[in-house]
């Protein structure tokens, strides 16, 4: 581990000679490298979805694995965004003169190695590795076990890119020893790796919090609510409730917790169970919520549960304070959205929130580098340092100070 880590670092050090044009291009070849390869990587897939099959995975981890045709083309096509952006290396930030005459200019730097691990959704290996070159960054990649076969063919179709330009394919690799054992090793090596992106469950996030020496930028589970205020317009309310929950279940940045004005729980709790049941959803309630509508009781367990599937809560709260403390108690600092059309309400709710996105009258599932319009993203980043909500090329960056003097001593 340590000799491959040593390479992989000092391969990241390439990435220094290249010009923003050159990586640009280079990633360009990547994304057509994928819809070259597309019939190979759907054969890779199958094998993981045919081992899924067997050993009788979740529909919403199938979800999360499954690649096909529009799937890998959107691969693609998030990568050609990553190029288009625009070049965050070498920025000058800020830049100023002392009183000594020294010049300042603080300048965007790749950070150097980062080590990613991840679930089983393979399009987050040429993301990851994509927003990683472009910011000239070296990685090294632990997907989930699942999904082991489409990550190999997709780290090969982007390595073989990179051998073709005379780049050492440890770029982009993938950790070797894909064990917990590696994982382990992996987040101690603070001589090689600069930083590691643990994204995914509790016991992911638990074991790198405790164990690394690398630093960390957490990319927590989601545990995300949506408050209909007693001003809400309720069309939009609805619409954005189902959205938030159905559109896909299975992804971090989905509800599992609707919390609704008392003050008009009656009158909307039998649309809302109208909508959700047209849509098959799980619904379960507080104990005032189920003196209005149908449902199974949740209790203070279900409210903790990240549930990844279309199962919502609901829970009836008093006006905005109510939803805050809510959430306050079972939020994971993700995702948070109020309906609401008065601003003063709309105003409290997203400064008391304390989560990497907070929205008014706007569905949750927005938390994403593509709709944020990073081109992809490492991941929601739940860390108040050193990056927050849908990281990209802009949070792979740190700066350094570059001063010049004319012999001024101090
Ligand atoms: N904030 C964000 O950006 C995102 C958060 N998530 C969250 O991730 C979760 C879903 O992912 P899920 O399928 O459960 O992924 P897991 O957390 O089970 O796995 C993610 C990765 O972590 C590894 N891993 C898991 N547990 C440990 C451990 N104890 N020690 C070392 N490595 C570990 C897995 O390895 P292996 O598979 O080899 O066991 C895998 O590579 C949800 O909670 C979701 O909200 C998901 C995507 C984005
Ligand atoms: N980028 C994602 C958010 C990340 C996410 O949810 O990942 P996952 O939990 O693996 O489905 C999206 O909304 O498309």
């Amino acid at each position: 581990m340590e000799h491959f880590l040593e390479k992989a670092k000092s391969a990241s050090r390439v990435l220094a000679t290249l010009s923003g044009s050159e990586r640009n291009r280079i990633l360009r070849e990547m994304a057509e490298a994928l819809r070259a390869n597309t019939m190979n990587i759907i054969e890779a897939n199958a094998i993981d979805m045919k081992k899924a099959d067997v050993d009788n995975l979740s529909s919403s981890l199938k979800d999360r694995l499954m690649l096909d045709e529009k799937r890998i083309n959107a691969m693609a096509v998030a990568i050609e965004e990553i190029a288009a952006l625009k070049d965050p290396i070498g920025k000058v930030i800020e830049g100023w003169i002392t009183e000594t005459g020294l010049k300042i200019e603080k300048v965007s730097i790749p950070i150097g190695m980062i080590g990613i691990i991840y679930e089983s959704r393979p399009n987050v290996t040429s993301d990851t590795a994509a927003l990683c070159f472009k910011s000239s960054n070296g990685c090294v990649l632990k997907g989930g076990k699942e999904a082991e076969e489409s990550n190999k063919i997709i780290a090969d179709v982007l390595q073989q890119v990179l051998i073709r330009n005379d780049l050492p394919k440890e770029l982009i690799a993938l950790l070797p020893d894909s064990s917990r054992e590696g994982v382990a090793k992996l987040i101690k090596m603070d001589r090689y790796v600069d930083l590691i992106v643990p994204r995914g469950g509790e016991a992911l996030i638990r074991f790198v919090s405790q164990n690394a020496s690398v630093p960390v930028v957490k990319h927590d589970k989601g545990q995300c609510h949506l408050y209909i205020d007693r001003d809400a317009n309720i069309e939009d309310a609805l619409k954005i409730a189902v959205n938030a929950k159905v559109q896909r279940p299975s992804a971090c940045n989905s509800i599992e917790t609707l919390l609704v004005d008392e003050s008009i729980a009656s009158a909307v709790l039998p649309m809302f169970k109208a909508v959700f049941d047209r849509e098959n959803t799980q619904l379960k309630g507080c104990a005032l919520t189920r003196e209005i509508i149908e449902v199974s009781e949740a209790s203070d367990e279900d409210f903790d549960t990240e549930y990844l599937a279309n199962i919502l809560n609901i829970r009836v709260v008093d006006g905005v304070d109510g939803a805050i403390s809510h959430i306050v108690r079972f939020g994971s600092g993700h995702s948070e959205s109020i309906i609401t059309e008065n601003i003063t309400t709309a105003e409290r709710f997203m400064e008391s929130i304390d989560a990497a996105a907070v929205y008014v009258n706007a569905s949750t599932r927005f938390t994403d580098g593509g709709e944020f319009g990073f081109g992809a993203e490492v991941g929601i980043s739940t860390n108040k340092l050193h990056a927050r909500g849908p990281m990209g090329v802009e949070g792979l960056t740190t700066y350094k100070y570059k001063v010049y003097g004319k012999g001024q001593i101090r």
